[in-house]
């Protein structure tokens, strides 16, 4: 990434009820970086600062050399090229649907008709369009908010737990679009998010964001690696693999997902030969063996040596993190009476269990 590409964030701001966001970020021009956090950490002050809702004491912002923010200049929310998204959205209930995205469209100015079909096509709001917004469920709600938003044409579009107030059922129903959102919209995308799930499902980069600090701001696939992050701590700490398609087996249904150095067998659900898929392994669906295995249910093994051995919060279990043939990770959620038993140490050669795989996209 060019210097001057990108998304360069730097804030300092000291709230009264002893608050401090103190942040320097450098975010890659396209693609969904995830800001992570727990609650009350500054993720949401962090998207006010930048869409100028709040002005820093110190501040620094551009997007891809424009800039919006620094010690002379403060350009509005309004001037700065960016959709919002909240938790709730917020349509306005007068209007039906097509009236709503019809505003943001005036409002930018945007008079491409292919724009517009594109956008609501992304969203798959069509047969929404002449329905009252009081009539939306609350993940109709979301798409149309996200559509609004895009209809802006925004350089950067800013998600705030967009799927929070959803049920599960409703954040599965959003998902799939947040997706396409991710192929075809090619602006940066900020995504607040509590969910590991949607995290790993949606983001290429990974910012965790603790007590008004950052204390990562990496490639989601290494973020996810490193154990020294509270993520790792989580009940679905894992590893996430960008594979291919490589081979299909018709007979039971499955086809490999070759990675760099090793591949796994997992279910098909239809995609082609060489179509790239991002496969998530969880932490706890891993165990470990000293010797190949021999017959087992358990069809996907790896090579793999162990790099490293760590506590957790749970004082009975134990992280290892995992070595494969090429630069790949895979983390193994063990009982600290296993690390003992096999007398794991750093360097050893191991064989990966990998019980169960998810296919993300
Ligand atoms: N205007 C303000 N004045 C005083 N304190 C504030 C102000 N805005 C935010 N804070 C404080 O800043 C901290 C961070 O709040 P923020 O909403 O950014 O957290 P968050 O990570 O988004 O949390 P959540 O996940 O719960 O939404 C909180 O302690 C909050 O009380």
């Amino acid at each position: 990434m060019n210097k001057s590409n990108g998304l360069i964030a730097r804030f300092q701001q000291s709230f009264s009820g002893g608050f401090n966001l103190d942040v320097d970020l450098t975010l890659p021009d396209r693609g969904i970086t995830a800001i992570y956090g727990a609650s009350g950490s500054g993720k949401t002050t962090l998207l006010r600062c930048i869409a100028g809702l709040q002005r820093a004491q110190s501040g620094f912002l551009s997007l891809n050399g424009l800039v919006w923010q620094d010690a002379q200049r403060f350009v509005p929310t309004h001037q700065r090229a960016l959709g919002y998204v909240f938790q709730e959205a917020s349509l306005f209930s007068h209007l039906d649907v097509q009236g709503n995205l019809d505003f943001a469209r005036r409002r930018s100015r945007n008079r491409d008709q292919d724009y517009l079909k594109n956008v609501v096509a992304m969203m798959g709001i069509e047969p929404l369009l002449k329905r009252s917004t009081a009539a939306l469920s609350g993940g109709e709600r979301q798409r149309v908010a996200i559509a609004r938003a895009l209809l802006s044409q925004p350089k950067l579009l800013l998600l705030d737990e967009p799927l929070a107030a959803l049920d599960t059922s409703r954040r599965e129903e959003i998902l799939p679009y947040l997706e396409r959102l991710h192929e075809e919209f090619e602006a940066p995308v900020l995504y607040v998010s509590h969910s590991l799930d949607e995290i790993t499902r949606l983001a290429d980069q990974l910012v965790v964001v603790e007590n008004g600090r950052v204390e990562a701001n990496e490639a989601l696939s290494i973020a996810l690696t490193r154990t020294e992050l509270s993520i790792s701590q989580h009940d679905d700490a894992g590893v996430i693999l960008e594979a291919r398609v490589v081979e299909r087996d018709d007979q039971w249904h499955l086809i490999r997902a070759a990675f760099t150095g090793d591949s796994l067998w997992v279910r098909d659900n239809g995609d082609s030969l060489d179509t790239a898929l991002r496969i998530r392994v969880l932490a706890r669906d891993v165990s470990l063996a000293l010797e190949e295995p021999g017959a087992s249910s358990i069809v996907n093994r790896l090579k793999a040596e162990v790099e490293a051995i760590d506590e957790t919060a749970d004082s009975a279990m134990a992280l290892v993190t995992l070595k494969l043939a090429g630069e790949n990770r895979l983390l193994a959620r063990l009982t600290r009476r296993s690390v003992h038993s096999l007398e794991l140490c750093v360097g050893r050669p191991v064989w990966a269990q990998v019980k169960s795989v998810a296919v993300l996209r």
